[in-house]
């Protein structure tokens, strides 16, 4: 039978979700503040070094945000919230940064650890990719029993740039038939369009700062 929406609801039920919605907003609204307040932390904890490795990179250097015992919990916490009670089997980290990140955030959510490495450093049986990334080009690979078909996996790395690198350990993880939940960094450089790459693939990417330019 029809019923008007509004109209013939008791007024008590009505003033609840009100109450709700109003606590939605106040909640996200909340939280938005407490995100902008954690950028900043964060954004001033990295320390930026012009012209490293090459002329004209800007290198986004996070060892003073690991060595600062506030910001390196911040940025974990930041990372792993969304994901806090979801089954997750598997934390993939790419070296060198994603080993440290993807380290603490495997820990805080019970998964498993898989490092991605550059090449030649597993040593048991392994799937190979070539990958380019902001100055180079390199092969990356990981061992070919670390993920088992349909397991959930986080891909974990410190910063996304041209997406080479995050694309190269996503086609490899993708190869092993992993479910990849997300892929999350703590940087983008969206002027270099790593996040459009890691999209077009199918995977959601979480990024927490950002910073203009190379
Ligand atoms: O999005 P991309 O253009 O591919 O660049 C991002 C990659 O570059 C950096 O690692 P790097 O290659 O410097 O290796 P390292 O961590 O071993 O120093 C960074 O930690 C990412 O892995
Ligand atoms: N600008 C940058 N800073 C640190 N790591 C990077 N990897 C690729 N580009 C980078």
């Amino acid at each position: 039978m029809f019923r008007p929406a509004v109209a013939q609801r008791n007024p008590w039920e009505l003033a609840a979700r009100w109450c709700y919605g109003f606590a939605i907003l106040k909640t996200s609204k909340g939280r938005f503040h407490i995100m902008i307040a954690v950028q900043s932390e964060l954004t001033a904890a990295i320390r930026s070094i012009p012209d490293y490795p090459k002329p004209g990179i800007v290198f986004r250097d996070i060892t003073t945000l690991l060595g600062n015992p506030k910001t390196f919990r911040r940025a974990i916490d930041e990372l792993v919230h969304p994901y806090a009670g979801t089954k997750v089997d598997k934390i993939a980290g790419i070296e060198a940064r994603g080993f440290i990140l993807g380290g603490a955030i495997a820990h805080q959510l019970s998964a498993g650890f898989v490092p991605i490495r550059k090449k030649g450093k597993l040593p048991h049986e392994t799937v190979r990719i070539a990958y380019s990334l902001e100055y180079g080009v390199d092969e990356m690979e990981m061992h070919k029993d670390a993920i088992q078909p349909g397991e959930k996996v986080i891909l974990v790395d410190d910063l996304i740039a041209t997406g080479g690198t995050a694309e190269g350990a996503t086609k490899l993880l993708q190869q092993m038939g992993a479910d990849i939940v997300a892929a999350c960094f703590i940087i983008d450089l969206p002027e270099l369009g790593g996040r459009k790459k890691l999209e077009a693939l199918g995977v959601k990417v979480r990024t927490l700062i950002e910073f203009e330019g190379h």
